[in-house]
């Protein structure tokens, strides 16, 4: 579904890379995690597929076609893209956010205001409680669950995550995590999701890419990763999980 063929990016002729001769596949309803550190170039490659960032070379192919002659504005309807920030117009209420992107499209207000009661009760977020609250009078989780809803609006094959659930408490990002994974299956969705969490990617992805300066270091299921690192840095990665995992199980024996 998803497929970049060297793909590279450089904001200064070639002199450093952002994003350096990066090719992997995403195929249809699988999810594929990016992780690695800050600067690693996930958030460029990321966007990158949805032309928010222009590649310098390399090639970007969705369901088949190549998108980089794409009308930007098009592919983005048909790319759902959930992001930290989330930005939400703090003027507007839950329902016409939600729904913002199929007012441009034209679908006429009852239309609308059914859909986003759909899609919130689909992120589970009650519409009878939330379509008419503001952004400002939302929790962080919930607001992420407006942008994931507002990304679902337009019923993309295809969805770009980057770092939807680090802002939010774990309680909260663990729900969220399940919810998410619940959502994709059962729309049967795509997905490239940005983390700098091992036991995040773990969890969601069926691809995790390790990213480090710009190079993708290992690409593997998350079992092939755990049988074999085959590298230090992708073994210091899983770590962390590995140990929390261990200490838990030894402090419940
Ligand atoms: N507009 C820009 N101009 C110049 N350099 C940029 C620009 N955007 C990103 N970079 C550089 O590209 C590299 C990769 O950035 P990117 O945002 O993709 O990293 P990341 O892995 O997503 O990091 P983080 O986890 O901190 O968000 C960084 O060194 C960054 O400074």
């Amino acid at each position: 579904m998803i497929q970049l063929k060297n793909l590279s990016k450089s904001w200064d002729d070639g002199k450093t890379f952002a994003v350096k001769n990066v090719s992997l596949e995403v195929p249809d309803g699988k999810v594929l995690a990016l992780l690695g550190g800050s600067g690693s170039g996930k958030s460029t490659t990321v966007k990158m597929i949805n032309r928010l960032i222009e590649p310098t070379s390399g090639s970007i192919l969705v369901g088949g076609e190549d998108i980089t002659h794409q009308d930007p504005v098009q592919l983005r309807r048909r790319i759902g893209y959930v992001f930290q920030s989330i930005g939400l117009l703090p003027h507007m209420n839950v329902a016409d956010n939600v729904t913002l992107l199929l007012k441009l499209q034209g679908m006429p207000a009852g239309e609308r205001a059914a859909k986003a009661n759909q899609l919130l009760d689909m992120v589970d977020l009650p519409h009878e409680t939330f379509a008419q609250r503001l952004p400002s009078e939302l929790s962080g989780g919930q607001r992420q669950r407006v942008g994931f809803a507002r990304a679902l609006a337009a019923e993309p094959k295809v969805m770009l995550l980057d770092e939807p659930f680090g802002a939010l408490d774990p309680v909260t990002r663990d729900t969220l995590q399940i919810e998410f994974s619940r959502l994709q299956r059962s729309l049967g969705l795509t997905a490239v999701i940005v983390t700098h969490d091992m036991a995040e990617a773990l969890l969601l992805a069926d691809i995790i890419a390790v990213m480090n300066v710009g190079e993708i270091l290992r690409i593997g299921t998350p079992k092939e990763l755990l049988q074999n690192p085959g590298d230090d840095y992708v073994a210091k990665l899983l770590e962390t999980p590995r140990r929390h995992g261990e200490l838990v199980r030894e402090l419940s024996d």
